[in-house]
């Protein structure tokens, strides 16, 4: 049973990041599961003071310079942890509840004492993610709702209720072994929350967003490596607090060397983005945790996590290393390829979009314009490269196919026939799509060379029309269909 503890209150008051790290060090070696109530008021309470009103008065220069880490006292911490306590104990009435294991009614239950506590106010902005926000502003978004209701419920003893975690929602886990699943708060905008149902209906639909069954289940400890990762250092569009991304910094290399980040691929993409704004003496750089996460994707969840490589594509395109970056944006679709699109993944469809309206056109753009850049090594004339561009199409292509809703348009095929027109054509003809070898009995032998193009070209696109209903459309989409229909046909 978590309660708040002398050993938890001696860390108080709370003065420097130093401090901070003791108290989760602590409360992560045990012996007592990690208090994750404790843990998310107090980290909520230091992000709000050092993000939130931080609009620096010209006049107090000093306000520069002064160190602002605030003090947490024991008491603010102690009197929000006996509100929660309070409300969670007070609204569930476990006698209720006799089985050793939770319910779908239990979780339900205590799903609806934080939903109903939310004010209605809109839930998409920043810093609400925290206890300190639900406790001192009624606020919480998707993924707070979700860590609120796995925070109440080990404040209930319900020790078999976790979190798990997709790229872009949250439920949980319980039951005897763990693998009774049901959603607890709301995902995306206009959607109708469907809490208390169980997600193998949803995961039935091959959706990215429910990652074909494949989330992060998490341990008391990946619960507070979930809390740390959600934490917020931004203070506006354009600025960071510091001190703010440096604890969170601090208290995620605390959780890696403890191991706790090993099944987490987001919150090793989260630090190396923390490495690469303020690398720490000692550390591995940022490309060996992206890496890192990429490995853990592949070996923990069969590959089906989009983010391990759109955090290093990402990466390399800042660092202007766009062969690289290409190849993990291949990579990137050939996961994507495996889901049916449907209408809440757009969180998915925008990274993809950007990607291939903003960030290869200007990749291109960039290259095409000092050609004779060694750096580059004219990634224009590199087979390899436009092999790569044509994988991260036909991924793109895969994933519609057979959805309910179509992602291509016809912005698409611009931002395609654009990118691609940039490679010269010898380039373009030394790739190897796996197309037939010429065999003796081919048909179309004994013609010329236009007519056998022009053959080759009409018996193609007439067979792929014929074949498959679904290209009888004829605007540019249906084009880019055709192209990589036919090099998916020849890859077989
Ligand atoms: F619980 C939900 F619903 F919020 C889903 C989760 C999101 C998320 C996360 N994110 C989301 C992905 N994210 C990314 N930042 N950059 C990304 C990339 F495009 F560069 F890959 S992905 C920031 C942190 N980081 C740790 N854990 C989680 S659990």
């Amino acid at each position: 049973m978590a309660g708040f503890r002398d050993r938890d209150k001696k860390h108080f008051p709370l003065t420097d990041s130093a401090s901070v790290i003791s108290l989760f060090k602590e409360q992560i070696e045990g012996p007592n599961e990690p208090n994750l109530a404790l843990l998310s008021i107090t980290l909520g309470c230091i992000e709000n003071a050092l993000t939130m009103n931080r609009a620096i008065p010209a006049a107090e220069e000093s306000a520069l310079l002064r160190p602002i880490f605030p003090v947490v006292d024991l008491e603010t911490v102690e009197a929000l942890y006996a509100k929660f306590e309070t409300l969670v104990r007070g609204s569930v009435d476990l006698t209720h509840y006799e089985s050793k294991f939770s319910s779908r009614e239990l979780v339900k239950k205590i799903s609806d004492v934080v939903w109903s506590s939310l004010s209605r106010s809109f839930k998409d902005k920043a810093h609400l993610q925290s206890l300190y926000s639900f406790l001192t502003g009624n606020k919480l978004d998707c993924f707070g709702v979700a860590l609120g209701v796995v925070a109440a419920s080990q404040i209930l003893g319900c020790n078999d209720i976790h979190l798990a975690l997709s790229e872009d929602h949250a439920w949980v886990v319980f039951g005897e072994d763990g693998t009774d699943t049901a959603e607890v708060t709301w995902h995306g905008k206009g959607n109708e929350d469907k809490r208390g149902q169980s997600i193998a209906l949803s995961v039935a639909e091959k959706s990215w967003l429910y990652l074909n069954g494949q989330p992060v289940i998490c341990d008391r400890a990946t619960e507070v490596a979930a809390l740390v990762s959600a934490a917020n250092p931004s203070i506006n569009f354009t600025m960071d607090s510091i001190e703010m991304g440096a604890l969170q910094q601090e208290l995620l290399w605390l959780l890696y060397d403890k191991g706790h980040l090993s099944k987490y691929p987001m919150s090793l993409g989260n630090l190396g983005d923390l490495e690469e704004i303020s690398p720490t003496p000692g550390r591995p750089p940022p490309l060996q945790i992206f890496q890192e996460a990429i490995t853990v994707a592949l070996k923990h969840y069969n590959n089906h996590h989009v983010y391990p490589y759109t955090y290093m594509g990402g990466y390399l395109y800042r660092k202007r290393r766009y062969k690289e970056a290409i190849k993990c944006w291949a990579e990137a679709s050939n996961v994507i390829r495996k889901f049916n699109y449907t209408r809440e993944d757009e969180e998915i469809y925008k990274e993809f979009l950007d990607i291939a309206n903003e960030l290869l056109p200007n990749i291109v753009k960039a290259v095409s314009l000092n050609p004779n850049d060694r750096v580059q090594l004219n990634i224009l004339h590199n087979p390899e490269v436009y092999a790569d561009i044509l994988r991260f199409y036909d991924g793109i292509c895969e994933w519609e196919e057979g959805s309910s809703t179509p992602v291509l348009h016809v912005g698409w095929a611009q931002n395609l026939t654009f990118s691609l027109n940039k490679f010269d054509p010898r380039t373009r003809a030394k790739i190897d799509v796996g197309r037939d070898e010429d065999s003796d009995d081919d048909s179309d032998k004994d013609s010329n060379d236009e007519n056998d193009n022009q053959n080759g070209k009409l018996s193609k696109e007439k067979e792929c029309t014929e074949k498959s209903g679904s290209l009888q459309r004829k605007d540019p989409q249906q084009a880019l269909s055709v192209v990589v229909e036919d090099l998916k046909k020849e890859e077989l």
